[in-house]
């Protein structure tokens, strides 16, 4: 039978997916959580897969080399969201953290800065107006202002003094500002390092954090040729239409994922 060719950009979904289940077993595929696989709450807390999101998953990992969620929480928030999921691997705090053989493995050098890490949260929770919603990762700090847009500014403002004064790197995404150690990792390094040797790709996000990954999918292309990378964007109405630009197709929603991969699932 003849091989399916390397579909080009623009891609034809059609072309991708045909080409995805002919190398199942070199193909990853990575997701975002929030705003990809999870619809956005106000309260981070709140937030749950789509229902059919775990399924899928879990059958998509049956046929392709890998799957794997790359997200800002910690590792401990996605096993919390994901128990039930034996096959899919979790990296969290920007690939700060791994779940690998039944534990948490966190970047060594992230691993001082957990005490300035706390003491940040308590001082923001002191500092910024009280609606502001203080999200404390152990290893970061999200400011969120989801729910106090009239704050976005001065969250903006004390996230980049503070940032300044303690040499911390600043993430901005969703109507939240994140505060992060000054440790060479993000989702771009992670996904760099998860195709080394993989033959197709497909990296899901909806947030600033993702173009990294997106720009790492093609990074990858340009010195393989052979290799195919598809970027999926998620619909929003505040990163949606940078996200947009960077990716091969948009889907609308967490439930539109799903149901995406249900029907491409059906190729293999
Ligand atoms: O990389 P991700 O897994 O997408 O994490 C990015 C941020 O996601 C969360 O915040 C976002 O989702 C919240 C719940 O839906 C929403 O309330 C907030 O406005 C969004 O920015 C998470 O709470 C953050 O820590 C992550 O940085």
């Amino acid at each position: 039978m003849a091989q399916t060719p390397r579909p080009n950009h623009p891609l034809s979904i059609a072309d991708a997916w045909a080409f995805t289940a002919e190398h199942g077993p070199q193909t990853t595929f990575f997701f975002d959580f929030d705003g990809v696989l999870s619809p956005v709450t106000d309260d981070p807390d709140a937030s749950q897969p789509a229902p059919s999101v775990p399924g899928v998953l879990e059958k998509l990992a049956t046929v392709v080399q890998r799957v794997a969620i790359v997200s800002a929480r910690p590792v401990s928030f996605l096993r919390s969201r994901f128990s039930a999921l034996e096959r899919v691997d979790l990296y969290g705090l920007y690939g700060l953290e791994v779940w690998h053989e039944g534990e948490v493995v966190t970047e060594p050098a992230a691993l001082p800065w957990v005490p300035a890490m706390a003491e940040l949260a308590e001082r923001a929770r002191t500092e910024l107006p009280g609606d502001v919603l203080v999200e404390y990762k152990r290893l970061s700090v999200a400011l969120h202002y989801r729910t106090a847009p009239q704050h976005a500014a001065a969250v903006e403002r004390w996230g980049h003094e503070q940032a300044e004064r303690q040499g911390l790197r600043v993430q901005g995404g969703r109507m939240v500002v994140e505060l992060k150690p000054p440790v060479d990792q993000d989702k771009g390094m992670v996904i760099t390092e998860g195709v080394r040797n993989a033959g197709c790709a497909w990296y899901f996000g909806d947030d600033m954090s993702d173009i990294k990954a997106f720009d790492a999918l093609r990074a990858r292309e340009a010195v393989d040729p052979s290799f195919v990378g598809v970027a999926v964007a998620v619909a929003n109405p505040e990163t949606g239409a940078e996200v947009s630009s960077a990716a091969d197709l948009t889907l609308e929603s967490p439930d539109a994922v799903a149901e995406f991969l249900t029907e491409g699932l059906r190729r293999f």
